[in-house]
């Protein structure tokens, strides 16, 4: 633990029970702050700038809280990476969950052992289960419209298709060509301005995130501008940090579909206390009547041992704060750690 004991601040490191995103190992940091406890997770490759932006989101956290939930279930997808057709039909066993997110065109990876994972899928879920999958960018048009014909051939429908390509413009193209719903994901998260990319004929669903779209009430501002059908996922967050994003599905006026919020079952620990973690129970996350707190024995176990990768967090922490529009909002103990 690091800087005032009153607002500990806290690198972290847990272990993935399966590779996802290219990651074994998941690292961030737990803030607190006079309202609680946020987190500060930018993926290692983003920069200085899109990390104010996931800082934001935990200053909100711990500084005001979140708006009040209009729903107190949440329904979530059960995520199967890019792993093999037997892990894949575990996960979604294992999950109770009647929806599945699958990962496909991951690389190295072909569409033989995408095709072979979502059918896996489909037999595991049964017929009246919902089979979602998220391309990541990584097709191109031609590449999307052959593989999201055949990958529906094999789950027999799907219920949307994640982010194919990487523009608008491609994703307007597929959509035009295939059957299946688009959903547009890095389109908005990773757009200049979110609030003012035209997706109208590019997509039929929205993935909002809040954690790196800046907080709950910013999130919002964003779903309602994209005027789609809103999903709410998540940003591989520990329960800590997934708290705001289940608030955002409990907030959100209409939640017509099952949420990519069951990321805490990748994390072999987590940090929350004991009965306070967000795992979905049979396909729902319950939403807490207060955010979750670290446990002690927990927050010591996925402490950051490496003091390299210590200071690295803490240096990058410190640029995040000097690069928010008010640096003022954020304590002082975070800059100080
Ligand atoms: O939506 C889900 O079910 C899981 C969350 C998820 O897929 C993601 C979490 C973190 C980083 C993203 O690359 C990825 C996504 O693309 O949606
Ligand atoms: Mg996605």
């Amino acid at each position: 633990m690091t800087a005032q004991a009153d607002f500990p601040v806290v690198p972290y490191a847990i272990g993935l029970t399966d590779r996802f995103r290219g990651i074994t190992v998941r690292e961030g940091v737990l803030l607190s702050g006079p309202h609680g406890w946020g987190e500060f997770c930018p993926f290692p490759e983003y920069d200085d700038a899109v990390a104010s932006r996931w800082l934001a989101t935990a200053v909100e956290a711990c500084t005001v809280g979140w708006p009040a939930p209009v729903r107190d279930l949440i329904p979530v997808n059960c995520i199967v990476p890019a792993v093999t057709p037997e892990r894949a039909a575990e996960l979604v066993i294992a999950s109770g969950c009647a929806t599945a997110k699958v990962k496909v065109a991951d690389r190295p990876g072909s569409l033989a052992d995408d095709l072979a994972r979502v059918e896996a899928v489909r037999s595991a879920l049964g017929p009246h289960g919902a089979v979602r999958v998220d391309a990541n960018m990584r097709w191109g048009v031609d590449e999307a419209v052959h593989a999201l014909r055949e990958l529906t051939r094999v789950a027999g429908e799907l219920e949307y298709a994640e982010q194919p390509c990487r523009t608008v413009e491609e994703l307007a193209e597929v959509r035009r060509r295939v059957e299946v719903r688009i959903a547009a994901d890095e389109s908005i998260r990773q757009a200049a301005d979110p609030t003012r990319v035209r997706l109208r004929e590019a997509a039929d669903v929205a993935v909002i995130k809040c954690t790196p779209l800046g907080g709950v009430r910013r999130a919002m501002e964003v779903a309602e501008s994209t005027g789609l059908p809103c999903v709410v996922s998540s940003a591989l967050e520990t329960s800590v940090g997934l708290a705001a994003q289940v608030a955002l599905a409990a907030a959100l006026p209409e939640l017509p579909f099952a949420c990519g919020l069951g990321t805490v079952s990748l994390f072999r620990e987590d940090v929350a206390r004991p009965g306070e973690s967000l795992r979905p129970d049979g396909g729902f996350i319950r939403v807490p009547a207060a955010a979750p707190v670290p446990g002690q024995a927990a927050l010591a176990a996925a402490e950051m041992v490496d003091p390299a990768r210590r200071a690295w967090w803490l240096a990058r922490l410190g640029r995040a704060v000097d690069g928010l529009a008010d640096p003022s909002v954020a304590p002082s103990a975070w800059r100080a750690a």
